[in-house]
């Protein structure tokens, strides 16, 4: 149906649906995610980047499954490189928020080589005139502590549990300052942006990979057990070292690998899964992570079709699956919408990468909603969950030019 444009795959470089390749001269990731317009699709960091614009075709869908095979059989008809979308929360049985992929008019993909990226300007954001909590901070410790009790009376291993904050501003909230702060202030991590069915812009940094598949190679970087950083280097360094030994954060952590496993064996002949987490960071939170790698069976098996298999994982929901999503569906006073779904991008060849959609906002005109959540295991304690969402915030808050105080 398209002209279709000579672009290696993973390659940098632009491709636009005409006859007449883009004529933009290579630009560097930080130079790529500075185009980046309300409306245009951004996954990028540092060293690499994607900037998706235009809208040749959408494909929207409930079931993810489902919404994948549609996408591999618009890539292949139409001659177009990649899709792009996201995925929300509740992708079960009875969720009406569906999935949402488009593929785009034109594309730019710029990557970097090694050593001292450059950093976008900081700007300034208006300050907003109002905001509210959901729930309040004593809401949600509460909601901890009915979650906590809940997992021993209905065999929970684990649950998450979000709060919101709802932002209002007198003036259009301009999109695109939040995410080059969010990129400035997180060069290491994947910054993002997509477009919501409904006319809302998804926006966020994260530190968490779903999965990446290149060629038969999987990837997955699992994320769970967290601790506030600290502006002290002493505090902070003691703070990291206490999420390393602690006990309740090491269950936390390996619930997920233990689900992540089970998820991805049946489609790898070879998985590698090291033996404890590392500790990372990013600039307002210590975190545990592993590193998975494996190889796949079935090279017909898309990124998309394993996000769709993996998702939702027990960082972001909890185990078993259904009875999580339904405890943390009773508890918040929101619709999780695409806080915790996953975001990214799938190529013809069936290669991609799909984020985790956390430190992350939903902005509409003059209003925006903004989401941290933490696992919930039987140790929880209802403050320390309640400082760790506070810590989840600054992501974006920093990104506004907020502090804790608005949280
Ligand atoms: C659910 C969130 O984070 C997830 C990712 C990393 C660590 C997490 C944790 O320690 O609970 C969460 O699993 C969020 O940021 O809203």
């Amino acid at each position: 149906m398209f002209f279709r444009q000579h672009f290696p795959r993973g390659a940098p470089g632009s491709w636009d649906a005409g006859r007449v390749p883009t004529s933009t001269a290579p630009a560097t990731p930080v130079e790529t995610t500075l185009r980046y317009q309300r409306g245009d699709f951004l996954f990028a960091t540092a060293r690499r980047a994607l900037l998706a614009q235009g809208v040749l075709a959408s494909v929207t869908d409930l079931d993810p499954r489902r919404l994948a095979r549609k996408v591999a059989a618009e890539l292949d008809s139409s001659g177009v490189p990649l899709a792009v979308g996201v995925l929300p929360f509740d992708t079960g049985p009875d969720t009406a928020v569906p999935g949402h992929l488009v593929l785009p008019r034109t594309l730019h993909r710029a990557q970097a080589e090694a050593g001292a990226a450059e950093a976008p300007p900081a700007e300034v954001l208006p300050a907003p005139v109002a905001t509210r909590r959901l729930p309040s901070p004593d809401g949600h410790r509460a909601n901890v502590r009915a979650a906590v009790a809940a997992l021993e009376q209905r065999g929970l291993r684990k649950a998450v549990l979000a709060r919101a904050l709802e932002l209002e501003f007198e003036t259009p909230i301009p999109a695109e300052r939040i995410v080059r702060n969010l990129a400035r202030g997180n060069p290491r991590h994947h910054t993002y942006a997509a477009e919501l069915p409904g006319g809302r812009t998804l926006v966020g940094a994260t530190p968490e990979l779903l999965l990446s598949r290149a060629g038969d190679s999987v990837f997955t970087t699992p994320h769970a057990g967290s601790m506030p950083r600290s502006a002290d280097p002493v505090e902070d360094r003691a703070n990291g070292e206490a999420l390393l030994s602690s006990a309740k954060d090491q269950e936390e952590h390996a619930v997920v690998i233990d689900y992540v496993v089970e998820a991805l064996r049946p489609f790898c002949r070879r998985l590698d899964v090291p033996d404890g987490p590392d500790l990372v960071s990013t600039p307002a939170i210590w975190h545990l992570r592993t590193a998975i790698t494996g190889e796949l069976v079935d090279r017909s098996v898309t990124a998309l079709d394993l996000a769709a298999a993996l998702h939702p994982t027990p960082a972001i929901c909890g185990t078993p699956t259904a009875e999580a999503r339904a405890l943390e569906q009773e508890l918040e006073p929101f619709d999780r919408g695409y806080y915790a779904g996953t975001v990214g991008w799938v190529d013809a060849a069936g290669d991609g990468e799909w984020a985790v959609v956390v430190r992350c906002a939903e902005v509409a005109d003059k209003t925006m909603r903004l989401y941290a959540g933490g696992g919930i295991v039987p140790a929880s304690d209802a403050d320390a969950e309640y400082q760790e969402t506070v810590a989840k915030f600054r992501t974006l808050l920093a990104a506004m030019g907020l502090d804790d105080r608005s949280s």
